[in-house]
């Protein structure tokens, strides 16, 4: 099965994380960092997560997930280390159309998350379909030592020419020559031409 990438816009949506350990936290902060308004439910949590609640970040309730507490959330991470109320979750989130990430069960889940390296407005997002966590990670890893930083500000300006091309109503032939030219003349030539 192949996975349907996309880039979800959550900024402002509730989202609801189930258990309060590592993996849950990790969740929270990658949710928190796309401006998602977030909630743990658990009956204990880490010191992490007790962190983001002590600063406002996060909405705490401490205790078990019970039935229906998902409704009206725009995602739910089932991060519980419990199986049964994770398959819970993920049956109650299919019922009710709520997007579920199952931490230990890929087929659960309507999505599963990718590692993530971010640069400004540039998003690179690698997955496995689930079948190696560590390699995602590792290529990760790699792939940051060698994208250029100057990544960050060539966008920028890219952005910024894409736009008033598209006010001048330039031609697209014209267009494009302008953003390559933009590339050609930057920091990146070297990268495209051998790699680094
Ligand atoms: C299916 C998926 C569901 C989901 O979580 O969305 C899933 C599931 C599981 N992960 C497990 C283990 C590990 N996960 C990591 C790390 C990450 N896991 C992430 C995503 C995903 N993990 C989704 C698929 C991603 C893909 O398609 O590649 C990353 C990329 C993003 C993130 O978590 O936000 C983040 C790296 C972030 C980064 O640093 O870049 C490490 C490494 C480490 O922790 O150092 C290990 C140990 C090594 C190993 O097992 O490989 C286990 C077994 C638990 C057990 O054995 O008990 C399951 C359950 C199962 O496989 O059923
Ligand atoms: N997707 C991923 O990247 C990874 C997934 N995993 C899986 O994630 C699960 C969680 O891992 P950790 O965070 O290390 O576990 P943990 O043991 O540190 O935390 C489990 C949390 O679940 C909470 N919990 C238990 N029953 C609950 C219930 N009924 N309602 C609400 N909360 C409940 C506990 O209070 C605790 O906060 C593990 O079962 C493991 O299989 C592990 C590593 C990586």
């Amino acid at each position: 099965m192949a996975y349907y990438p996309v880039m979800l816009n959550i900024e402002g949506k509730r989202c609801l994380v189930v258990g309060g350990g590592s993996v849950a936290h990790r969740k929270v902060l990658s949710l928190l960092e796309c401006g998602a308004i977030v909630t743990v439910i658990a009956p204990e949590v880490n010191e992490s997560i007790l962190k983001l609640w002590k600063e406002a970040r996060i909405r705490l309730i401490r205790r078990n997930y019970i039935k229906s507490d998902l409704a009206g959330y725009f995602i739910v991470v089932a991060a519980s280390d419990d199986r049964d109320v994770n398959k819970l979750i993920a049956e109650e989130a299919g019922a009710g159309g709520v997007l579920v990430n199952v931490v230990d069960d890929g087929e659960l889940s309507s999505f599963i998350m990718p590692s993530v390296i971010r640069r400004g407005d540039l998003t690179v997002a690698i997955s496995t379909g689930g079948k190696s966590p560590l390699l995602s990670k590792m290529l990760r890893q790699k792939l940051e030592e060698i994208l250029p930083a100057e990544c960050e500000e060539l966008l920028k300006k890219l952005g910024k020419a894409r736009e008033s091309a598209k006010e001048k109503g330039l031609p697209s032939q014209e267009k494009l020559k302008i953003y390559k030219d933009m590339i050609e003349d930057s920091e990146l030539k070297k990268f495209f031409k051998n790699g680094g």
